[in-house]
């Protein structure tokens, strides 16, 4: 569509002068508003009184609602229409020139074909509606790892989320200047209003397209106004296109929090991990450590992009400036700096409401309040066994609001990463944590992380299904390439500067599927024997899989932890691993001559090594 379009499209009547004189946006937004036919069109500054204006409008629309001032101020609630709750993975494409670049694990689609289509689609999609030109800054401002982005956008609602989750407007604007490089992103709602057409309070379309262009680098989104389908900087930029910029560049994209460890003595640590989406990031990234005289502080929930500095340490720089977080699940109990986080200028999106205008989910407390109104817009009905909020439900909020936040978090030059964590859900098998044995053992463990679905995506909730790095829905590249891109990465560099990788599981059950592990905050006793591995301070023990602690080694002081549980969570199966390892070749192989041979040549030592062990390897001394 871009590219074959010429630039000359006339301006259209009352389109403002744009705030810029970066001739390339001008002539970009001067086409999209040329094919989408707006009745408006609005260059977001980013300003508080732009803001509260879109707001009037998206209150006076029904979008939104204002939640009680006094209790949360700043805050609002918008309830989606019940089919655009959450990310569309089967409706996502990467449109690469030729397939085998999108790989097996992403939708392709011609890109010729698929231009056409949205050439389609999008023709007068915005009509009746406002046009929001909305410039985004990924990363800190003034940073060499951060990049820039416009997206436009027919829904004032992504406009003012795209205000929380990133630098929006004039400061994105001003960093851009006459010349400077962006990446394209076009979204819409899918649902043009005829003249005096009434709107409906979440419009959006039952046709939903998600489609990346990787090799021009532009995005185009048609039908959903939910999260990552809509909010384009998010997982379409900061990872699909991102990746690919950082394999063509050398660096990392990665689905990664960014966390702040600092022992009793004072010596910090940063961790960066991958857990895929629903599996804890935000709540590690904000936890609150049970271990007397550790600190815990957050640089990022969801993102990082990494790049080796000149001292051959790895930096990382959080892209995203709020939280979109999984809404139920979090308490006092569970992740109280998220709470706080949440007090104020906060979108809930798909909660239920309280009587006297709060939000509430499962899990905020024990018992829910009388009079609640479901995320349907129903009196909720207790007896019903229906939540009352979407499991999915979650809150856009800035990040600058946590009282965990580490004063560093938005340095430009980004924080040394000294340990790289990956995981997933798993109720079996996978140890609480173990070690690599080496970089290249480590991105082996990241191309084979496998994880119960959430309902995050629209995916069977429960159902096992591999998620390399937790990038599986946000490579923009095939995947193949991307663990190759992860070897060389660490390749001829000092392994005394690189990260230590290490793998962990929050959710392993016993036989009545209660999880064995207290999780969140106790999460501390398991990152505190990371530090120390780091330090050569804590014991390990060598395992076919890697090496996990010995019981002694983890600090469970004060947990009520049985020997079977700890066992459980400690002992390493080799029957069960022989299984497990039985099945990574059928995902390899999707990959053919891309997956690089060091990988095969991992999983044949794996092998080897679990047929070299009794059938239970047990890691107590
Ligand atoms: N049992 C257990 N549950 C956890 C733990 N950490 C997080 N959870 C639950 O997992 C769910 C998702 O947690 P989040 O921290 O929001 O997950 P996320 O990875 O940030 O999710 P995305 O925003 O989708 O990327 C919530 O219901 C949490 O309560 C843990 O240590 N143990
Ligand atoms: O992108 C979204 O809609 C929400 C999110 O963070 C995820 O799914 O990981």
């Amino acid at each position: 569509m871009l590219r074959r379009s010429p630039l000359s499209i006339p301006v259209t009547p009352g389109l403002r002068p744009a705030p810029t004189n970066h001739a390339g946006l001008i002539a970009w937004v001067e086409q999209i508003t040329a094919l989408t036919k707006p009745d408006r069109v609005h260059w977001c500054d980013g300003s508080d009184a732009e803001k509260q204006a879109i707001i009037a409008d998206l209150l006076a629309k029904g979008t939104l609602k204002e939640l009680d001032q006094a209790k949360r101020p700043g805050c609002y609630y918008a309830a989606s229409d019940p089919r655009d709750v959450a990310r569309v993975e089967s409706r996502t494409f990467i449109c690469s020139e030729d397939e085998a670049d999108a790989g097996p694990t992403n939708n392709w689609a011609d890109p010729i074909e698929m231009r056409d289509r949205l050439d389609g689609l999008f023709d007068g999609c915005m009509a009746g509606r406002t046009l929001y030109v909305v410039p985004f800054c990924m990363g800190p401002l003034g940073s060499e790892i951060s990049a820039l982005g416009v997206e436009i956008t027919d829904s004032g609602y992504v406009a003012i989320s795209m205000g929380v989750m990133t630098r929006m407007g004039k400061p994105a604007l001003d960093q851009l200047g006459d010349k400077g490089v962006f990446v394209p992103a076009v979204h819409t709602l899918g649902a043009p209003l005829a003249k005096g057409q009434a709107d409906v309070p979440w419009p959006c379309n039952d046709d939903k397209w998600i489609v990346h262009f990787p090799e021009t680098r532009e995005i185009w989104s048609y039908g959903s106004g939910y999260g990552g389908n809509a909010l384009l900087g998010k997982k379409c930029y900061a990872l699909r296109i991102a990746s690919i910029m950082a394999r063509d560049e050398g660096w990392l994209a990665e689905h990664m929090l960014i966390l702040k460890l600092t022992d009793p003595r004072g010596s910090v640590k940063y961790v960066a991990a991958a857990f895929p989406s629903a599996c804890g990031k935000t709540n590690l990234a904000m936890l609150q450590p049970t271990l007397p005289g550790w600190k815990a502080e957050t640089i990022g929930d969801d993102i990082a992009w990494m790049r080796f500095g000149d001292d051959g340490r790895l930096y990382a720089v959080n892209p995203e400036a709020g939280f979109f977080g999984v809404a139920p699940g979090t308490s006092r109990a569970t992740n109280h700096n998220a709470l706080e986080t949440l007090a104020s200028n906060t979108i809930f999106t798909n909660t239920a409401l309280t009587h006297d205008g709060d939000v509430w989910w499962e899990g905020l407390t024990k018992q829910a309040p009388e009079g609640l109104t479901n995320w349907k817009g129903q009196p909720h009905d207790h007896a019903s066994g229906e939540p009352a909020a979407h499991p999915n439900a979650r809150f856009a909020a800035p990040a600058g609001q946590c009282p965990a936040i580490a004063a560093e978090w938005e340095d430009p030059r980004g924080v040394p990463i000294d340990a790289i964590l990956f995981g997933g859900r798993r109720a079996s098998a996978v140890p609480l944590v173990t070690e690599a044995f080496d970089w290249e053992h480590g991105v082996f463990m990241g191309s084979t992380v496998a994880s119960e679905g959430t309902a995050a995506a629209e995916n069977k909730v429960g159902e096992l299904r591999r998620d390399p790095f937790a990038m599986l829905p946000f490579c923009g590249y095939n995947m193949g390439d991307y663990f190759a891109h992860w070897l060389k990465m660490g390749q001829g560099r000092d392994a005394s500067k690189l990260p230590r990788i290490f793998f962990v599981n929050w959710f392993r059950k016993d036989q009545d599927g209660k999880f064995v592990w207290p999780g969140f905050g106790d999460n501390s006793r398991v990152l505190k024997w990371i530090s120390e591995r780091i330090d050569g301070e804590a014991d390990a023990v060598d395992t076919a899989v890697g090496r996990v602690p010995t019981q002694g080694s983890l600090d469970l002081s004060g947990l009520d932890l049985s020997q079977a549980h700890l066992s459980t969570l400690l002992d390493v199966d080799a029957e069960v691993w022989r299984e497990e390892a039985a099945l990574i070749p059928a995902f390899y192989e999707k990959f053919g001559d891309r997956l690089p041979q060091a990988l095969w040549a991992q999983h044949a030592a794996l092998v080897e090594r679990l047929e070299a062990r009794d059938k239970t390897v047990i890691a107590a001394e």
